[in-house]
């Protein structure tokens, strides 16, 4: 048996290069970056106009020049325009191009415009040369990098990616995982189950999760006959990128998954975690590559497996680096076994910030109603069994 530290380190060892392909923007929300954005032209591409009102030499005002003659209007989406004459102005609108000689912009509420002429009304001690103008380069320089690849695409990345014209992105490749769930006793969904079944939650929760990670799923239930479980491990490691098993991996007479795993040429990578819950999981990898995620049943177990374990490689892969969450116990809690311990826990914010974070105990790993009661889990390492309140973990959220 090896330790959660032990395992997270073997599995990072087996992360994968990622295959990329050009997307459109409309669906590259979520996926991950495979290039950089790179600024096309300066940001603003212009000296662009910030206020309605109108454009004047600042060395006029400082003259103690303050009513000008209005030469002529330049608007959002004009080609720039040139004030003639010093003494005059031109009449801007936010978004228009600053125009040629004129190095401010004053807003229409200090002004009185009448007919043709526009007069300061306001006190314009204070005012700047190069006020009221968002310039030219100033956000951003044409070459310059502006989101670096590995990062994945959010709403502002989609936006950055639109004003520098790239309507296809090359993205990461979605993975495709299968989620195999084993066991004679489970059932699909539809069905109503017999008093000795139970229908298949854990293919529609691991599948749910892999989905939000931006993985490509199917899901197959299959009984515990190692024939079969051998002949569909074969055909799958071929087929997908990564196999979630979720089932017989423990101790049982049906326990099937770890044997029949080897003797299709997956080699074990470990079996066992020092670990509450999810102690049997199995970790292995084909000859090409192919990484075999097995699973305990018990539906937490599952759950917790795939969200400490899985979603660490799956970040790893694609190049993401999140920030280990820690959070502070809210109360004293006490855990005997030489195991490391993962409270569930129901995360809430103090008025200092801080991450408290409540246990919510549930009834062992059968009990999966209580996942919806919990946020996330605390990492309660092994070598201690009194964890105190104030004390703070590693927290694995999971909404
Ligand atoms: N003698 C021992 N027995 C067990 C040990 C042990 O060390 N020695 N470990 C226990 C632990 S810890 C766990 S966790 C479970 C893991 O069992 P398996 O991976 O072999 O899983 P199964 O036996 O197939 O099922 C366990 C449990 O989970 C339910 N299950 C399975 N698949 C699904 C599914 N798709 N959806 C919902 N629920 C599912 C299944 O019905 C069982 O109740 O072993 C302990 N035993
Ligand atoms: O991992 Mo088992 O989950 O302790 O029931
Ligand atoms: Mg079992």
């Amino acid at each position: 048996m090896i330790t959660v530290e032990e395992a997270e380190r073997i599995i990072l060892e087996n992360t994968i290069n990622i295959p990329t392909e050009k997307v459109s923007i409309d669906i590259a929300l979520g996926r991950v970056l495979a290039e950089d954005l790179c600024a096309d032209r300066d940001f603003p591409p212009f000296n662009r106009v910030t206020m309605d009102g109108i454009a004047i030499q600042f060395a006029q005002l400082k003259a103690g020049k303050t009513i000008f003659e209005i030469e002529t209007t330049a608007a959002a989406g004009n080609p720039q325009k040139t004030l003639n004459s010093p003494q005059n102005c031109v009449e801007v609108m936010t978004g228009a191009m600053i125009p040629l000689n004129t190095d401010m912009v004053i807003r229409y509420e200090d002004l009185l415009i009448s007919g043709k002429k526009a007069q300061i009304i306001a006190d314009f001690s204070e005012f700047k040369e190069g006020q009221n103008i968002h310039l030219q380069g100033s956000d951003r320089r044409t070459g310059e990098v502006i989101v670096s690849k590995g990062r994945k695409i959010s709403s502002a990345e989609i936006g950055v990616a639109a004003t520098i014209g790239k309507h296809e992105i090359l993205v990461q490749k979605k993975l495709r995982a299968v989620v195999i769930s084993t066991g004679e006793e489970i059932v699909p969904i539809k069905e109503k189950p017999l008093p000795h079944q139970i229908r298949t939650s854990n293919s529609y929760a691991l599948q749910a999760s892999l989905k939000n990670w931006g993985l490509e799923t199917e899901n197959i239930l299959l009984p515990d006959n190692q024939d079969i479980i051998e002949q569909k491990i074969t055909e799958f490691t071929e087929t997908f990128d990564v196999l979630i098993l979720s089932g017989g991996v423990s101790a049982g007479k049906f326990d099937f998954v770890p044997q029949a795993l080897e003797n299709q040429g997956v080699k074990k990578l470990f079996h066992k975690v020092s670990q509450r819950p999810g102690k049997p999981f199995w970790f292995g990898k084909t000859r090409n590559g192919t990484l075999v995620f097995a699973l305990p049943g018990n539906p937490v177990s599952t759950f917790m497996c795939l969200n400490r374990f899985f979603k660490k490689w799956i970040d790893a892969s694609q190049g993401i680096d999140n920030q280990q969450l820690m959070a502070e116990l809210a109360q004293d809690f006490s855990f005997k076994p030489e195991l490391t311990f993962f409270l569930q826990v129901k995360l809430s914010y103090t008025q200092t910030g801080k991450i408290l974070a409540t246990p919510v105990e549930g009834h062992g790993s059968g009990d999966l109603a209580n996942l919806v009661e919990a946020d996330a889990f605390l990492e309660l390492p092994l070598g201690n069994d009194l964890f105190k309140k104030g004390e703070v973990f590693k927290a694995f959220v999971y909404r």
